[in-house]
C-alpha cells in the first residue's frame, strides 16, 4: 500500500494505521516515551530523509516499506527492493564470518551498531554466545587496548577535566531525554588490564549492548560514559594517537569533587537513571559506591553484581557436589585478590551466610575465608617473623595499609604473606577465587594440593580477559585429575580429559547479574539499589542448572541463554524492590510483575515509522 504523504490526512491516516495493524495511533506517543511498550509498535519521529537513514536508532537499512518511503521522504535514498531483516541478517553473518580476527569482527560489529542498532540487536541476540565473546570479553579487552587505534565513530559520552564547571550543561548535548541506565568508568582498571585512561569507554559500550540484547533496556535509553581524569599509561599519554586527556590521573578532592560535578549534572538531567559504576580501581570503587549509594540508585558491577554471580556459582557448586546450599558456612574459601572484586565477592559470600543463619556472628563466616594480596596472605604480621616454616619469597614494596574493609579478613593464627602454597598447606580449601588480574597467580603445585583434600575443587579463575586468568581449564583439569568444578570470568571451552569424559567449563561473570538488575531496577523505578537485590539474583541464578547439569559440572545455563537469567534476575529484583517499598512506579491493579517485566523487555524488530506531522 502506498501512503500519499501530501494527500493523508490526520484522520485516514490513523485509520490507514489501523489497517496496517499499528495499535498506537490515538494519543501521539513521543519518541523515547517512559513506556517502554510503545517501541514495539509504531514509532514516531520529527526526522526525515537521511536523518533517518543515517540514525541507527531508526535506520532499517533496506527494509523500509515503499509507504515508509514515500511518507518519510527517503525514496531513492536506499536500493529499490525492500528487503526484509531475515535477509539483512543473512548478509551481515556472512560478512562477519568473512573477518579474519576477533579484533576485525569487533570493528565490523561496530559499524553495524553504528548505522543500525535494530539489526545489530537482533543479530546479537540470535547469536549471543558466538557474539559475546567479542563485543564483551574477551576481545573488549583487545579492543580497549587498541582504541585509540580503531576508532571511527564516537559512542556515548566523556567528561574531562577540561569540563570543569561545564558538566551540568553538557548533560543536554546528549540527544535523548529518557536514559534508563548509564555505565560509567574511569578506565583506571579495565579488566584486568591496567590503566587505559580514556580507552576504557569500550567496556561502557560492551556492558550496554548486555544492557539491552539480554535485559532488554531500550538501546535510546542508554548511555556509555567516561570520566576522563587523565591516565597514568605512559605509553598511552606518549602515543600521538591517544584521544583522551594527555596528564595524569588527578587524585584526592580534585577526583572526588570532578566526580560529584558530574553525579550532579546527570541526576539534574536524568534523576531515574540508573548509574552503573565499572572498573574503577580500588579504593576509588568503593569509595564512590560508599558515598552515593543512598543518594542515587547506582550500584559498582565489579563489587556487587560479580558478587552476586560468584555466589550463585559456589551455592551451585555445593549442589554439584551433592551438598545444600545452606553448607555455605562449611567451605573454606581462599580468595586471591583483596581489590573490589575480591572484597565484594567476599562480602557477599559473608551476607549469605548471615542470612542463612548458619554462622552465630559476622566473624564467625569471615573466618572461612582467607584472603590475599600480592604480598601474600592477609595474616599476622607477629607471627610472620617467628615462623620458621615460613618459605615467603622477597616481595618487592610495602603493602600499603590495609583498610577496614580488608582487616576484617586478617588471620590472627596465621603468619603474614604466606605464599597461596603455604596457605593451601595450612588451610586445605575446598574453593579457591581468583581475583588479582594476573595470569599463572594459582601455581600447579597449589591447586594439586587442594586436589588431595577435598574431591571436588572449586577453582574459579575469575580474571579478565582470558589471558589474565589465574589458570586455564586445561590446567584446572589437569590438576585435579578431571574433578575440578570449573568457572572463569571469561569463556573457556570444554576439556577432554585423558578417560574420554568431558569437563564442563562455566563463565561466571557478571553478565549473567548486571542485565536482570538494571531491568527489575529500571522497570520497578527503584529508587535505591539494596543489598538483598544482590542476594536474590545469587539465589535465582544458583536455582537455574537441573541436576543433571549439575551433575556434570555445568553450574549456569549457557550465553546463549543470558535474556531468560536477566528475566528471571529481573522479575525477583522488581519483587524485592516492592518488598522492600524502595520501588516508585506504580502497578496497575492485577498486573502481574512477571508479565510487566517480560513485556517491558525490548524486542529488536523495525516497527512502523511514522513522521509526526501525521498526528
Ligand atoms: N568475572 C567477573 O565477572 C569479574 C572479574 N573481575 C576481574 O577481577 C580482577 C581484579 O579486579 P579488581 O578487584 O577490581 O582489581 P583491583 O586492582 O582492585 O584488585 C586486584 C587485587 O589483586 C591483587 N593482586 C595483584 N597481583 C597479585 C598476585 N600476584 N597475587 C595475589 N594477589 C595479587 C592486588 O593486590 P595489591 O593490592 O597488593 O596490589 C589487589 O588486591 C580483574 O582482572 C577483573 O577482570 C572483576 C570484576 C568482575
Ligand atoms: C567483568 C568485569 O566487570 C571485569 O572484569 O571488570
Ligand atoms: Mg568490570
Amino acid at each position: 500500500m502506498l501512503l500519499c504523504r501530501r494527500t493523508l490526512a490526520k484522520s485516514s491516516w490513523k485509520s490507514s494505521a489501523r489497517s496496517l495493524g499499528l495499535r498506537h495511533y490515538g494519543v501521539p506517543p513521543v519518541v523515547g516515551a517512559s513506556d517502554p511498550r510503545l517501541d514495539k509498535t509504531v514509532q514516531v519521529t520529527a526526522s526525515k530523509g537521511v536523518n533517518i537513514t543515517h540514525d541507527p536508532l531508526l535506520s532499517k537499512g533496506t527494509a523500509f516499506s515503499l509507504a515508509e518511503r514515500e511518507r518519510l521522504a527517503i525514496r531513492g535514498l536506499v536500493p529499490p527492493r525492500c528487503q526484509e531483516m531475515d535477509k539483512q541478517l543473512l548478509r551481515v553473518k556472512r560478512n562477519l564470518d568473512d573477518c579474519r580476527t576477533p579484533l576485525a569482527k569487533f570493528v565490523f560489529l561496530s559499524a553495524l551498531q553504528d548505522r543500525n542498532e535494530t539489526l545489530f540487536y537482533r543479530l546479537l541476540i540470535n547469536h549471543l554466545e558466538e557474539l559475546a565473546g567479542i563485543i564483551y570479553t574477551p576481545t573488549v579487552g583487545l579492543a580497549c587496548l587498541r582504541s585509540h587505534s580503531i576508532y571511527r565513530r564516537s559512542r556515548g559520552m566523556y567528561f574531562s577535566t577540561q569540563d570543569r564547571g561545564a558538566m551540568s550543561a553538557m548533560v543536554y548535548n546528549w540527544p535523548h531525554d529518557e536514559v534508563d541506565v548509564i555505565v560509567v568508568t574511569d578506565g583506571s582498571r579495565v579488566l584486568g588490564l591496567g590503566d587505559l585512561g580514556a580507552n576504557g569507554m569500550q567496556i561502557p559500550i560492551g556492558k550496554l549492548s548486555l544492557y539491552v540484547a539480554a535485559g532488554g533496556i531500550r538501546p535510546r535509553a542508554v548511555l556509555p560514559v567516561v570520566l576522563d581524569v587523565g591516565t597514568n599509561n605512559e605509553s598511552l599519554l606518549n602515543d600521538p594517537l591517544y584521544l583522551g586527556m594527555d596528564h595524569p590521573r588527578i587524585e584526592g578532592e580534585a577526583y572526588y569533587s570532578f566526580v560529584d560535578e558530574w553525579i550532579t549534572a546527570v541526576k539534574s538531567r536524568w534523576p531515574n537513571a540508573l548509574i552503573q559504576f565499572e572498573d574503577f580501581k580500588y579504593p576509588h570503587a568503593y569509595n564512590l559506591l560508599n558515598k552515593y549509594r543512598n543518594k542515587v540508585t547506582c550500584f559498582n558491577d565489579d563489587i556487587q553484581s560479580t558478587s552476586s554471580i560468584t555466589l550463585a556459582g559456589i551455592l551451585a557448586g555445593l549442589k554439584a557436589r551433592g551438598r545444600k546450599q545452606e553448607d555455605l558456612h562449611q567451605e573454606r574459601i581462599i580468595c586471591v585478590g583483596a581489590g573490589s572484586a575480591g572484597v565484594g565477592v567476599c562480602e557477599g559470600i559473608i551476607d549469605c551466610m548471615v542470612a542463612q543463619g548458619r554462622v552465630r556472628s559476622r566473624d564467625e563466616a569471615y573466618s572461612q575465608i582467607w584472603m590475599m594480596d600480592q604480598h601474600g596472605l592477609l595474616g599476622n604480621p607477629a607471627l610472620s617473623a617467628e615462623d620458621a616454616t615460613q618459605q615467603t619469597v622477597t616481595r618487592k614494596g610495602e603493602r600499603t595499609q590495609l583498610d577496614e574493609r580488608q582487616q576484617c579478613y586478617v588471620k590472627a593464627d596465621l603468619p603474614d604473606r604466606l605464599t597461596l602454597e603455604e596457605v593451601v598447606e595450612r588451610v586445605k580449601p575446598t574453593a579457591i577465587l581468583g581475583l588479582t588480574g594476573i595470569r599463572g597467580v594459582f601455581s600447579e603445585k597449589a591447586i594439586r594440593t587442594m586436589a588431595k583434600y577435598e574431591e571436588k575443587p572449586i577453582v574459579f579463575p575469575l580474571s579478565n580477559p582470558d589471558t589474565h586468568a589465574e589458570c586455564t581449564a586445561e590446567e584446572a583439569f589437569a590438576w585435579t585429575d578431571g574433578r575440578a568444578i570449573f568457572a572463569s570470568g571469561s569463556p573457556f571451552a570444554d576439556v577432554t580429559l585423558p578417560n574420554g569424559k568431558i569437563g564442563r567449563t562455566n563463565q561466571c561473570n557478571n553478565s549473567y547479574s548486571f542485565p536482570g538488575l538494571g531491568l527489575g531496577i529500571t522497570v520497578s523505578r527503584a529508587n535505591e539499589v539494596t543489598p538483598t537485590m544482590f542476594l536474590e539474583t545469587a539465589r535465582v541464578i544458583a536455582d537455574m542448572a537441573s541436576p543433571a547439569q549439575l551433575k556434570e559440572g555445568t553450574l549456569f545455563p549457557g550465553v546463549a541463554n543470558l535474556r531468560d537469567v536477566a528475566l528471571a534476575v529481573g522479575t525477583r529484583v522488581c519483587e524485592v524492590a516492592y518488598e522492600e517499598g524502595v520501588a516508585t512506579a506504580k502497578l496497575k491493579e492485577g498486573e502481574m510483575l512477571s508479565e510487566v517485566v517480560k513485556n517491558s523487555m525490548f524486542q529488536p524488530e523495525y516497527v512502523p515509522l511514522v513522521h509526526h506531522s501525521h498526528y
